[in-house]
């Protein structure tokens, strides 16, 4: 289990995480939901190891982590850009960090792996050559080989649409779900968040807002924001569908 106790960090005198405590479970998927600027980023690095908290505590499986640095941790992240090297092919990006560890996976490790976020076909392509939602697969599958503790995905989605979005959402949970593998999201999108997380932590101006499955975040917004920020950007994107099925109905004279 993921533990933080009263975690505070500023910057320039500016508190940008206020007062962060919480448990993340064992193989669970949890989403990091908020507006821009609310310190989402921040608690992502935190929890990996680059930026170090003011005060409060981290800990990993009751161990008290809080001054582990990156490597001792064992965490791992997928950057939103996916960072992949582009001048290597496929197969050498996933096997990349087996180069001075090759003990951490085997090679049916690795094929599983390949199979699993189905890119048996692509492993002798270049990176150029691939598509958004592939090169996602890949540096996913280049993180899964190093068997990370703990796995972070910053904005995972963001720069993906519809079906390949989909796609993907359903490989980062059945993964999460095969390796029992604690996995945090950051996104901005709430339709991502409730969708995609067992439970989704809402920030707010470096506070927890709500930190709740995704139905009760539906069914029992806590407070003013997330009524307004999550569940009026829902109501939104609903009720754009409707007015588009209404206009179109209407043009065809048929009733709604
Ligand atoms: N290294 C830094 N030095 C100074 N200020 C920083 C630094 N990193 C972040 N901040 C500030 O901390 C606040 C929170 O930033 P953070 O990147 O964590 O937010 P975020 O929720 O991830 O935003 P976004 O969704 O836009 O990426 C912002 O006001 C940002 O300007």
């Amino acid at each position: 289990m993921l533990q933080l106790q009263h975690v505070k960090k500023s910057y320039d005198k500016t508190p940008v995480l206020k007062d962060i405590s919480l448990d993340i479970r064992d193989g669970e998927i949890v989403s990091i939901l908020g507006p821009s600027g609310c310190g989402k980023t921040t608690l992502l690095n935190l929890i990996l190891g680059i930026t170090d908290a003011d005060s409060g505590s981290i800990l990993f499986d009751g161990k008290d982590i809080t001054r582990e640095p990156m490597e001792k941790r064992g965490f791992n992240i997928v950057f939103q850009d996916y960072a992949l090297f582009p001048n290597l092919n496929v197969y050498q990006n996933i096997t990349y960090g087996l180069r001075n560890k090759p003990e951490i996976s085997t090679s049916e490790e690795v094929d599983e792996l390949v199979e699993l976020l189905g890119l048996e076909e692509h492993l002798r392509k270049r990176i150029d050559q691939l598509s958004g939602g592939q090169k996602q697969r890949v540096a996913l599958a280049r993180t899964m080989v190093m068997k990370p503790k703990i796995l972070l995905l910053d904005e995972p989605l963001s720069a993906l649409d519809g079906v390949i979005k989909e796609s993907i959402k359903e490989r980062i949970k059945t993964i999460a779900k095969e390796y029992h593998l604690t996995t945090i999201i950051v996104t901005h999108d709430p339709e991502e968040a409730l969708t995609l997380s067992d439970r989704v932590l809402i920030v707010n101006e470096g506070m927890i807002s709500q930190y709740d499955k995704p139905c009760e975040i539906i069914h029992k917004p806590k407070n003013s924001f997330v009524k307004t920020f999550i569940l009026n950007q829902l109501e939104i994107k609903r009720n754009n569908i409707y007015s588009l099925f209404e206009d179109t109905v209407a043009a065809n004279g048929m009733a709604f």
